[in-house]
């Protein structure tokens, strides 16, 4: 048995999520407690910067060591606080840090990804083993370097009989499709980033609200205007969702940039913002429903969501709508937060990297081969271990 801490800001830039486990593992697989999860928002300054740097705005060389310094502290404030007074406490953690730049492997170019926090500084403030930069053992292999938690996923989210989709719906969407008894049989799991989650919607919320607002509560908003379906369409034929996988993405492709295109095609219909916003909403399911129709091999039994989109209503009866009738749940009703499933999903990769176990999957990120996934630093230095 060893208690980890996992923890993730993702492309929602919207705080540092946090949990803390228990992992006990057999040959084949891994049992997870969870003791305690929170999400630690980032300072209004410090989210600010990071979603300018995302947005692709240019900075200095001292500026983005100020901010790598700044989110790493941050961090290490998040995993002192999570296991703050349970014994014993965490003897390693899983930092994924903060996403600033995400370039997907093309043709051939190497991808290329990049992740504030830097694991050394985590190491040395929490004087506890920190396993960071996940990312890049995947992309050095010709891997797209994304969706990472597919292994994981695979371990604790399938079944015996049913066939099921883990959806996650963060900023961006990521699904892993697990085949029954996915674990024996995992050259047959497949996975991808679908496209936009609540990324455009929250810059959408954000500029509507005059910054009083950064994402529509439970798709509140939403949910009183009326989608233009014609334009869903019409933003469906941009190149990324007819890309076959292995596919990853970011705000990189759906930003303020790709909002804007979407405003101004949409600027003939006079639409309302709920309209704009329910428009918007419809993006993220039908992408999503597309992808599964074009790239599965069979429609699945369940589709299981997480993120927190999963928490958006609006969108999730959209989605149900979209599916029916295979019925849109969320991780949390089969046993696993659904808003902590990715920081626990990175716990486990730290854990399965001290153990010297292969974390990506090369079927979902077109790695040449299954590699160990991030950097292990110790509070005396960092261990380059096989
Ligand atoms: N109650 C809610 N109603 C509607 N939307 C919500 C709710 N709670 C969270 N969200 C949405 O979920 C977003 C945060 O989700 P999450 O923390 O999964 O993103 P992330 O991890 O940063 O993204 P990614 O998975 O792309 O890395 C918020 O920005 C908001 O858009
Ligand atoms: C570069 C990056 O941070 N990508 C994220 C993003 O957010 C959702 C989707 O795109 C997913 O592929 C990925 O994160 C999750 C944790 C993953 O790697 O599985």
């Amino acid at each position: 048995m060893v208690r980890v801490i996992g923890l993730i800001s993702g492309t929602s830039v919207d705080g540092i999520d946090a949990a803390f486990v228990e992992i006990k593992s057999s040959s084949t697989s891994v049992q997870i407690q969870l003791i305690a999860a929170q999400t630690y928002p980032y300072s209004p300054e410090l989210r600010s910067q990071i979603l300018r740097l995302c947005g692709g705005e240019s900075i200095s060389m001292a500026e983005l060591a100020q901010l790598d310094d700044a989110v790493a502290i941050a961090f290490a404030l998040a995993a002192r606080a999570i296991q703050g007074g349970f014994e014993p406490g965490a003897t390693l953690i899983g930092s994924h840090g903060q996403t600033v730049f995400h370039r997907p492997q093309k043709e051939n170019q190497l991808g290329y990804s990049l992740q504030l926090g830097r694991g050394a500084v985590i190491a040395q403030l929490t004087n506890l083993t920190t396993v960071s930069n996940f990312r890049v053992a995947d992309l050095a292999v010709g891997g797209q370097g994304a969706p990472l938690v597919s292994r994981v996923d695979a371990d604790i989210l399938s079944h015996p009989t049913y066939c099921r989709c883990v959806q996650n719906i963060g900023g961006i969407g990521n699904v892993t499709y697990l085949p029954p008894d996915a674990l024996n049989c995992s050259e047959q799991i497949i996975g991808w980033d679908t496209g936009p989650g609540n990324s455009l919607l929250d810059l959408a919320v954000q500029s509507f609200s005059h910054g009083t607002k950064t994402y529509d509560q439970d798709g509140a908003w939403a949910a009183q205007g009326t989608p233009c379906m014609s334009l869903v369409e019409q933003w469906l034929k941009q190149d990324f969702f007819q890309q076959p996988p292995p596919k990853s993405t970011g705000r990189e492709l759906f930003g303020q940039d790709y909002l804007q295109q979407c405003l101004t095609a949409a600027q003939p219909y006079h639409l309302s913002e709920a309209d704009l916003l329910a428009t918007l909403t419809e993006l993220t399911t039908a992408s999503i429903e597309q992808s599964y129709r074009q790239f599965l091999p069979q429609m699945p039994d369940q589709v299981l969501l997480c993120g927190g989109g999963s928490d958006n209503l609006f969108l999730k009866q959209s989605l149900q709508k979209r599916l029916n009738p295979i019925p849109v749940m969320t991780t949390s009703e089969v046993g696993m937060d659904a808003n902590f499933k990715e920081a626990i999903a990175f716990a486990v990769l730290a854990y399965w990297r001290s153990q010297g176990i292969v974390g990506n999957l090369p079927e979902v990120t077109g790695a040449k081969t299954a590699v160990l996934l991030g950097e292990i630093h110790t509070a005396w230095g960092t261990r380059v271990v096989r």
